[in-house]
């Protein structure tokens, strides 16, 4: 199941229009960090820090259900809640109420300091404190988001002490995905409050990949065409990735002989790109300096996926406007090709994927897939280790070997993402690029 993503002004919005009251939302929100944390951790003695905002209501909240169970709870506060709301969670709280600056630590810390109202870094003494508070406790939890980050950017306003658990309510917010903030999270539980998330942008998670037909055969399985330049070895990767993802045929284009395929994968000598069987054509891992054989490949109707060199070569965006193409660009290439665009990593994506007409996949540790319509996919965690050379040629052949399989631009990119970081999972720390093919 994906899970919804809303920015903290869609955030807003979707409670007002909740079928239930605000206060209820606050209870259900407070209830529900409740339950998370005593599911991850039941019992050890615990201090709740209540901001002044809503995300210290859902603190006072969660400290009257936790403390209904049994579990030692102390609160501190930073400051008197300035919300109605907020002021009523504070009424219903019948323990007593610390002083922030003075509070002593605890095994359990959990953090209602400020979620998605934070609009300036924390003042420097009260990070200081939070993070001493952090790091003398066994288990962080995270109300919302960890005190410090930015909802939409992920941007850390100011230093974020990394949470083990994170608890978000109705939705997650976009820097639950976006680095820097989506390594501070820990385990991230969404948590159901009453609202009904209508929203195009998401969390992805393990597609549903096209059943191979009773009556199928190679070409109706789905040719992917790819066009080798002048480093072999990355289009090498990417066609083996694209036939063990599924397409029905693979074949490369090739001047000289490719060492090292599969025996499988075709290899010929000229381009025939006139081939209306192809069902993906696959043109940048390994290309070189050849900017003729991305104009050839542009002057193809098939459907295409746009990697690597091929993204520095196409010049300017609206280039691939009429064009079916996929790019997977990393933060270099996507710089290359659409220039330095304002505002959050998501704005950026979305802005490049209505520039160029094209799906978009943002690459990095925090991998974006952006549609012209508006749709935005974001991954989840994928290991670090998929930092190696060559992993991008793999993402891009299994990317291709999905839309030659019919699977419509965005949706196969979404699904290429998706597998490959679940391979790299599979691969362990010690994989090189040439391992995620055998996990897929
Ligand atoms: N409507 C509701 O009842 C719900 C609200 N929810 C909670 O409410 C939170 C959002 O609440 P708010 O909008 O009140 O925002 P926050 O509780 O995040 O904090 C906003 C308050 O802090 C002040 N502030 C912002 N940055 C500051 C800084 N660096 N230093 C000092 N003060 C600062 C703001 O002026 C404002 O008064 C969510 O993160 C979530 O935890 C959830 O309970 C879901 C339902
Ligand atoms: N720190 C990281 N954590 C998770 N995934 C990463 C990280 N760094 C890179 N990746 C992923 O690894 C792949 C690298 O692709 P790319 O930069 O094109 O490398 P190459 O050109 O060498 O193949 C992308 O899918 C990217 O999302
Ligand atoms: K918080």
């Amino acid at each position: 199941m994906t899970r919804p993503i809303l920015t903290a002004a869609r955030m807003r919005e979707a409670e007002l229009a909740a079928p239930v009251g605000l206060a209820e939302l606050m209870e259900q929100a407070g209830q529900s960090l409740a339950e998370a944390i005593f599911r991850h951790s039941a019992g050890p003695e615990t201090l709740i820090l209540c901001g002044p905002g809503n995300n210290g209501g859902d603190g006072y909240v969660a400290a009257r259900h936790l403390s209904a169970r049994g579990v030692k709870v102390r609160v501190a506060a930073l400051a008197e809640p300035t919300t109605d709301l907020a002021k009523v969670a504070r009424q219903r709280w019948d323990g007593p109420v610390e002083a922030f600056d003075g509070a002593a630590p605890a095994p359990l810390l959990v953090d209602c300091l400020f979620g998605t109202g934070l609009s300036r870094g924390l003042e420097p003494a009260v990070a200081e404190r939070l993070s001493v508070l952090a790091g003398s406790a066994r288990t962080v939890v995270a109300c919302d988001l960890p005190s410090g980050v930015e909802a939409d950017s992920g941007a850390l306003l100011s230093p974020v002490p990394t949470a083990d658990l994170t608890v978000t309510f109705g939705a997650l917010k976009p820097a639950h995905r976006l680095m820097p903030a989506m390594a501070r999270m820990g385990r991230l539980v969404l948590a159901h409050i009453a609202i009904e998330p209508d929203t195009r942008w998401f969390e992805l998670a393990e597609p549903d990949l096209p059943p191979v037909a009773e009556g199928a055969h190679k070409y109706s399985r789905g040719l992917v065409h790819a066009l080798a330049g002048s480093m072999p070895g990355a289009i090498a990767l990417s066609a083996t990735a694209a036939a063990r993802s599924g397409a029905g045929y693979v074949r490369i284009s090739t001047s000289a002989p490719i060492p090292g395929l599969p025996l499988s994968v075709v290899q010929v000598g000229d381009a025939q790109l006139g081939d209306p069987r192809i069902g993906c054509l696959l043109v940048g891992p390994g290309l070189g300096k050849l900017p003729q054989l991305l104009t050839l490949a542009l002057t193809s109707r098939a459907p295409k996926v746009i990697d690597a060199d091929a993204i520095g070569l196409v010049g300017e965006p609206d280039r691939l406007r009429g064009q079916d193409a996929i790019l997977t660009p990393h933060g270099g290439e996507f710089a290359q090709l659409f220039g330095d665009h304002p505002g959050s990593k998501a704005e950026q994506a979305l802005a490049a994927a209505a520039v160029s007409g094209s799906v978009v996949v943002y690459k990095g540790p925090d991998t974006l897939v952006a549609s012209p319509d508006g749709r935005l996919g974001f991954a989840p965690p994928a290991p670090a280790w998929l930092a190696t050379a060559g992993t991008g040629d793999v993402l891009a052949g299994i990317i291709a070997a999905l839309r030659a399989r019919g699977m419509p631009a965005f949706d196969a990119a979404c699904a290429g993402v998706w597998l490959h970081g679940r391979a790299a999972e599979r691969a362990g720390p010690a994989m090189i690029a040439d391992d995620l093919l055998e996990h897929l």
